[in-house]
C-alpha cells in the first residue's frame, strides 16, 4: 500500500483512539485493521453504480476479481446478493468484478492495483491488443493533416509514456499529452460548479463546449467521449430535451457493447434508458427491442422481483407488446 493511504489510515486510527479513550487501544492494530477493511469491503452501489456506502461482508469477501466475471454482486438496501452471470460448473472459481469494466485495459490495471494491489491475469487482461486497448482512450495525433492516434508503443506500464503516432510515427512527448488535457480543466471546473448549485441549464451548455473540446482531442468512439455524452444525455433528460437525449444515447451504445460482456448490469441499464428513450422520442420497435435487451439482462443480475425488471415489463406493455425476450425465454 502506498504511504500516503496508510498515513490517511494512521490518522483516522488516531481518531478513533480519541473518540474510544481506552487506554489499551492499540494504534497499529487499527491501521491494520483499516488496511484489511480497504481491500475486503465492497463498494454498495445502486442500479446506476453510484456509490451508496461501504459493507463488509466477509463470505463474500472470499471471492476473487476477473475482468471477464461469471458472477456479479448486486445489492437490496444492505443486503449484498451474489449471483451467476453464466452456467458455473463443478469446480470452477466464482469470480466478480470488483471495478467498472467498461474502462482500457491500463485503467483496470490501474484501478485494481491502486485499491486491491494485484495485476489481474484474467483471460481478458492476457488477450488484449496493446494498440486496440490505447486508441480507446488515446489522443488525436495533429500532426500535419494526421488522423492518427497517440499510443505509447513502449513501456506499457511506465509513467513516463512515449507517445507515437499509430499512423505517421510522429513522437510527442507526455508533456505535450498533459498540455492538452489541460485546456479542460477550467470547462470541467466551470460544469462542475453549475451541477454543484443544480443550474442544469449552465452545466448543459458548458458540457456542449466540452463534448466539442473533448472530440477535437480524442477519437469519437473514445471511452473520454463517452464520458462526457454519458453526463449531457442525463443533463439533456433533465432540462427536458428528450430527442438531444436520445441522440447523445445513441451514440454510447456502441462504446458500452464493445467494453461490456452481454449479461453486465451496466449494459443492462443502458439498453434501459436507450429503450425508454426510443420509446419516447425515436422508434418504437427499436425501443422495445432495447427494453427486452434490458429485461433478459437485469433478470438475470438483479431477477425477476427487482423493481427495475417490473417496471420494464410495464413500459412494454405500453409500448403495446408483451413480447418474448431475445433470449427466447418467455
Ligand atoms: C476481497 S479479497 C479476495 C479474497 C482473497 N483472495 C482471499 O483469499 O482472502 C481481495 C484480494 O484478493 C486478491 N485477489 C483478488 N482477485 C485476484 C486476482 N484475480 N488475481 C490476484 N489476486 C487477486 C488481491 O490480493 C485482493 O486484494
Amino acid at each position: 500500500m502506498e504511504t500516503e493511504k496508510v498515513v490517511a489510515f494512521e490518522m483516522k486510527a488516531e481518531i478513533v483512539k480519541q473518540m474510544l479513550q481506552q487506554p489499551r487501544f492499540n494504534l497499529d492494530e487499527a491501521v491494520n485493521t483499516f488496511c484489511k477493511i480497504s481491500c475486503n469491503a465492497h463498494a454498495i452501489v445502486d442500479i446506476d453504480m453510484e456509490p451508496l456506502g461501504t459493507g463488509l461482508y466477509p463470505v463474500l469477501s472470499i471471492i476473487n476479481h476477473s475482468c471477464l466475471p461469471n458472477a456479479v454482486l448486486v445489492f437490496e438496501g444492505k443486503l449484498a446478493v451474489l449471483r451467476a452471470l453464466l452456467p458455473v460448473g463443478k469446480g470452477d472459481e466464482v469470480l466478480i468484478s470488483y471495478i467498472d469494466l467498461c474502462q482500457t485495459t491500463r485503467d483496470r490495471w490501474d484501478d485494481l492495483n491502486a485499491k486491491y494491489h494485484f495485476i489481474c491475469s484474467c483471460r481478458r487482461c492476457c488477450k488484449f491488443d496493446k494498440i486496440d486497448d490505447q486508441i480507446l482512450d488515446a489522443l488525436r495525433c495533429k500532426h500535419g493533416k494526421c488522423d492518427g492516434f497517440l499510443v505509447d508503443k513502449q513501456g506499457f506500464y511506465s509513467r513516463d509514456l512515449k507517445l507515437e503516432c499509430s499512423k505517421c510515427g510522429h513522437v510527442r512527448t507526455s508533456e505535450a499529452e498533459k498540455r492538452a488535457k489541460k485546456k479542460l480543466e477550467p470547462l470541467l471546473d466551470r460544469a462542475g460548479s453549475y451541477l454543484d448549485n443544480l443550474n442544469y441549464e449552465g452545466a448543459l451548455s458548458t458540457y456542449k463546449k466540452i463534448e466539442a473540446a473533448t472530440l477535437d482531442l480524442f477519437h469519437p468512439s473514445s471511452l473520454s467521449v463517452m464520458l462526457v455524452r454519458k453526463l449531457l444525455t442525463k443533463l439533456h433528460m433533465e432540462t427536458g430535451d428528450i430527442q438531444a437525449a436520445l441522440e447523445c444515447c445513441r451514440l454510447i451504445t456502441p462504446v458500452r457493447e464493445r467494453l461490456l460482456q452481454r449479461n453486465d448490469p451496466v449494459l443492462g441499464r443502458h439498453y434501459y434508458l436507450r429503450g425508454k428513450l426510443e420509446g419516447v422520442k425515436g422508434d418504437k420497435e427499436d425501443g422495445r427491442d432495447y427494453l427486452i435487451r434490458a429485461r433478459d439482462i437485469l433478470e438475470i443480475t438483479h431477477g425477476t422481483n427487482f423493481p427495475l425488471v417490473t417496471e420494464l415489463l410495464h413500459c412494454e406493455r405500453i409500448l403495446g407488446h408483451l413480447g418474448q425476450g431475445t433470449s427466447g425465454r418467455p
